[in-house]
């Protein structure tokens, strides 16, 4: 396969232009399948004991990201990063990429757990199908570790630039060690949900009990206006995680890192709802007792606690939907094991 003609080696220009590929094809230490547009799946002739599937672009503007797996894949494809472990690479939302878009027709970030079966078909209810079949595909022996990082970037600022989101799992648990790789790639603040999500993240963990989690990188920029090596950090773990390179993280690493629980949530309850504060307020924003936070003709919501932080708030989403999540410090021994 001559460099010119190989898909991997910029598999979202192939995506974009939705350039037919071959259903597979070998490479020396390696194969891909290509599942669907924008999904690829790579085996290495000898495997080791991690499946890791990593996904970006599930909203189609937050692009940087995008060009980070781009260039994992093409590292892969050139020989340069070595192939250790099994890999399903999805590059999300391809039409909502060219519309430079969050989205088509609706959130695909709310569509998973087969949530896109309820309602009329859509962009985003078609490609939320076709990637739970991979996912499902991919993961088929549940003997083997799982990974699922989903990578997006957040709309507006933030306090911790870099941040996870770890999906409800009550009944399993989060080990320090996992979310101490996490914060070797740059990570500086864990928020725990509390409740289930139709999230790509909580799919993963709550259907096949994978160590995932949605990850936030940054502020979303078009392609091309990202700044890359702000993500060298998590480009070095990726890396290291696809070669199945060892990776020396001790619990220690969690020291600087700040954890928050999810203490409720704010629905878009009228078309007249909106926030006290300014678009250009940052995720992590703090709140104190009695400080208004949100009003629609319908209701005032508060501050009801010491302290609030308050993140992703976006008050244009259909009413109904998540329109912000508040959390509380929390010290980590109380959000792991
Ligand atoms: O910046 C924002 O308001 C949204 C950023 C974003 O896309 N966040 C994800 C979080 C998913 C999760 O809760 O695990 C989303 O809203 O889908
Ligand atoms: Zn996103």
């Amino acid at each position: 396969m001559t460099a010119k003609l190989c898909p991997l080696t910029d598999f979202l220009a192939f995506t974009l232009a939705n350039t037919s590929v071959p259903n597979t094809l070998g490479y020396a230490d390696f194969s891909a399948e290509f599942i669907a547009r924008g999904i690829v799946q790579l085996t290495p002739k000898q495997p080791s004991s991690t499946d890791i599937v990593l996904s970006c672009g599930i909203h189609g503007n937050e692009t940087a990201p995008i060009e980070l797996c781009n260039q994992l894949l093409a590292e892969i494809a050139r020989g340069e990063l070595q192939l250790r472990q099994r890999l399903l690479l999805i590059l999300g939302n391809p039409e909502a990429m060219l519309a430079e878009t969050r989205f088509v027709d609706e959130n695909l970030n709310r569509l998973f757990c087969g949530t896109h079966q309820i309602g009329p078909c859509n962009i985003e209810r078609q490609r939320a199908a076709i990637i739970e079949t991979a996912v499902a595909g991919f993961f088929a022996d549940a003997t083997r570790a799982r990974i699922h990082w989903d990578l997006h970037t957040a709309i507006r600022g933030s306090e911790h630039e870099k941040f996870a989101v770890c999906p409800y799992q009550p009944e399993r648990g989060y080990r320090q060690q996992t979310l101490a790789l996490l914060a070797e790639a740059s990570i500086e603040a864990f928020l725990f949900n509390h409740a289930a999500a139709h999230t790509f993240s909580y799919h993963s963990a709550h259907l096949f009990n994978a160590d995932a989690f949605t990850v936030e990188l940054g502020k979303v920029a078009p392609f091309g206006a990202n700044d890359l090596t702000k993500l060298e950090k998590m480009a070095c773990v990726l890396r290291k995680l696809i070669a199945a390179e060892s990776i020396n993280v001790g619990a220690e690493r969690l020291a600087k890192t700040a954890f928050y629980q999810v203490r409720r949530v704010i629905n878009k309850d009228h078309d007249s709802f909106r926030f006290s504060f300014s678009d250009d307020t940052a995720n992590f924003t703090r709140f104190k007792q009695g400080d208004l936070i949100a009003s629609s003709e319908q209701q005032s919501i508060f501050c009801d606690t010491a302290i609030e932080a308050i993140v992703f708030p976006n008050a244009k989403v259909p009413v109904g939907q998540r329109a912000a999540l508040c959390v509380v410090p929390v010290p980590l021994a109380q959000v792991c094991m």
